[in-house]
Formats: C-alpha cells, structure tokens, sequence
C-alpha cells in the first residue's frame, strides 16, 4: 500500500470490483441463506452467546447489522468481530489488529471461515456473515428485529406488521436508486452509465428530503423502521466517500438537504450508534481498496461533519 499501482494490478482491481458490482446489482445473490427462528421451526434457535457477526466497518450493508444489534439491545446476545478495512482479490483479512475471535492464525481471510461451513464454497466472500448461518444483510437484521426478543434489551419493532408493505415498497426504491446507485455511479465504465446512476441517486435524495420535510421518519411519523436502517448507512458515508470518490456530487446530504442531514443527527444520536460508525475503515476502505477509480489511494483528510448538533426531529 502507498505507491502508484501498475497496470496489471489496475486490471486486477478493475475485474475483482467488477464481480461485487454484478452481485450487488443483482441484489439477494448471496450463498448462505439459512434462518434462526424462536419458533424452533430451524436448526437454528435463538440463543445467548451462540452467534457471531463477522463484520466490515467499512461496509454499509454489514453496518446494518450493528447498528440493529445495539438498537435491540443484543450486545450481551451477539457478539461481533471486525475484518481489515483494505478489501483486495482474496478479499477481507484477518490481521493482529483484527483477528478471527473464534479460529486460530492459520485463518488469514474471511474466506476460511467459509470454506469451514462448505468446504466447496467458491462463491463471494461478503460481510456481513455468520458463518453458516446467513450472509445476506437484509434478512440478518429481521432476524435479529424479530427472533431475539427473549434476549433483547430493547422492544422495539423494526419491522411492525402494519408498516410491512410501505417498508418493502420504500426499501425496494432506495436499493437500487440509492444504496446501490452510488457504486453504479462509482464503479460506472462510460459517461452514460454514470449520469443515469447520478441522476438515479439525486431523485431519491430529493424525494427523501421530501419526505423527511413532512415526517420523521422514512415510513412512519413515529416510528424508526428498518428502512431508515438501510438508508441511513448510505447516508452516513455520503459525504465523506461517495461524493467524491463515486462523483455524487451534485449536493452534499448535509449541507444542501437539512431534513435529511437532521435525520442523519437523530439516529447518530440514539444510544450506542456513534460507536457503529468508523470513519476511519470507511475512507481508508474506500480510497484506498478501490485503486482502479483512485490510483493514488490518496484518502482525503475532510470533511468535518458535526452530527452532535440539536436535530431538532421532535418537532414533528
Ligand atoms: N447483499 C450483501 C452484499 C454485501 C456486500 O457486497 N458487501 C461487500 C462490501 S461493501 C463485500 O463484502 N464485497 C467483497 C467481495 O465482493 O468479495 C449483503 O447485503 O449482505
């Protein structure tokens, strides 16, 4: 790390991110779909200590899961690891800083944990996983809104039954518009792609702000969703990365959106998140793995962001 890269290596990178981005694209793509369920209707129950988050901090679908976990209150119930920020062909490490908790030295990537739970595994090596149990963000976090509450601190419903269809409805938008429209802009081969990418994202960004103008939050006036979730761990990295780095830069979410960047403040707020938010993985993650769009792994010292400010979302 630190010098120019060459050619071939350039290459590398270009095929290597081009794979994530076809998976992403397709979305539900991932390997390990199993589900832990209190009805014991699966192998897998709900139970103290007996899961593990295998995590990026750099990565905002694997920060869906933390932040639901210490929004339900399971940090007694689940524990959680972290891997190396710098994704690379081989994908995410372990190192001495950031060791596998549950296996011994020999195991150097994610990807040992996976070939552990099938040892014919030559599929993608993503975070979040537990190993065998589910590698796909989404359904992670209603298992942990909904099969833990025997456990869980918190009462919350992330998912509540009468917001199903208006949660889905929502999510189903800001995935590919948003979530996934900054890495269509980023990783985007030809000035076509970007735009429709770039233009994909400021419309949900300005119907957001929309929305966020007349209630509190995404779905419901009152109630904190799992949508919100999903799209908050885009928005926190807005700034900072995708602006620059994927060339989303027609606004910055918190200074030309105020509802959003409000919004933004309240859930940084909420007990124990700002310890889910790890700026530096995130840049370094970003500027630095993604050496075909930034050559020089550069990673921009700013921008400074206060999300500590009054929020002032009770108003509503
Ligand atoms: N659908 C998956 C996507 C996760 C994902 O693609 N994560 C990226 C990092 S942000 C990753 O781990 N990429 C590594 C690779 O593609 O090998 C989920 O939400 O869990």
């Amino acid at each position: 790390m630190g010098s120019v890269n060459s050619e071939k290596q350039i290459e590398e990178t270009t095929m290597f991110f081009d794979r994530t981005a076809e998976r992403l694209k397709n979305g539900l793509t991932t390997t390990f779909r199993n589900w832990i369920k209190r009805d014991g209707s699966t192998e897998f129950k709900p139970e103290l200590n007996r899961y593990h988050l295998y995590v990026s901090y750099a990565c905002p679908w694997a920060h869906r899961a933390l932040v639901v976990r210490i929004l339900k209150g399971l940090e007694h119930v689940i524990s959680y690891s972290t891997v190396h920020w710098f994704l690379e062909e081989g994908g995410w490490k372990f190192t001495k800083e950031y060791p596998d908790p549950h296996h011994s030295e020999d195991f150097t990537h994610l990807k040992n944990v996976y070939t552990l739970s099938d040892p014919n595994y030559d599929g993608n090596i993503t975070v979040p996983t537990q190993k065998i149990v589910n590698n796909e963000s989404s359904e992670i976090i209603r298992m942990l809104n909904s099969e833990f509450n025997e456990y869980a601190k918190n009462s919350l419903d992330l998912y509540p039954e009468q917001l199903r269809s208006q949660i889905d409805s929502i999510n189903d938008e800001v995935y590919p518009k948003l979530n996934n429209g900054v890495y269509r802009a980023g990783f985007a081969k030809n000035q076509e792609a970007y735009e429709s990418a770039f233009n994909d994202v400021f419309y949900m960004l300005d119907k957001i702000e929309a929305i966020l103008s007349k209630q509190r939050y995404l779905v419901d006036n009152k109630i904190l969703t799992e949508a919100d979730i999903r799209l908050w761990t885009t928005l926190i990295r807005f700034d900072p990365v995708y602006v620059t780095h994927f060339k989303c830069n027609k606004y910055l979410v918190t200074k030309d959106y105020p509802n959003i960047y409000g919004y933004m403040c309240e859930i940084y707020q909420m007990n124990g998140i700002k310890e889910t938010v790890n700026m530096f993985h995130i840049k370094n993650h970003y500027f630095q793995s993604h050496t075909h769009i930034n050559p020089t792994k550069i990673v921009p010292l700013g921008p400074e962001i206060d999300y500590t400010k009054p929020h002032k979302r009770d108003k509503f």
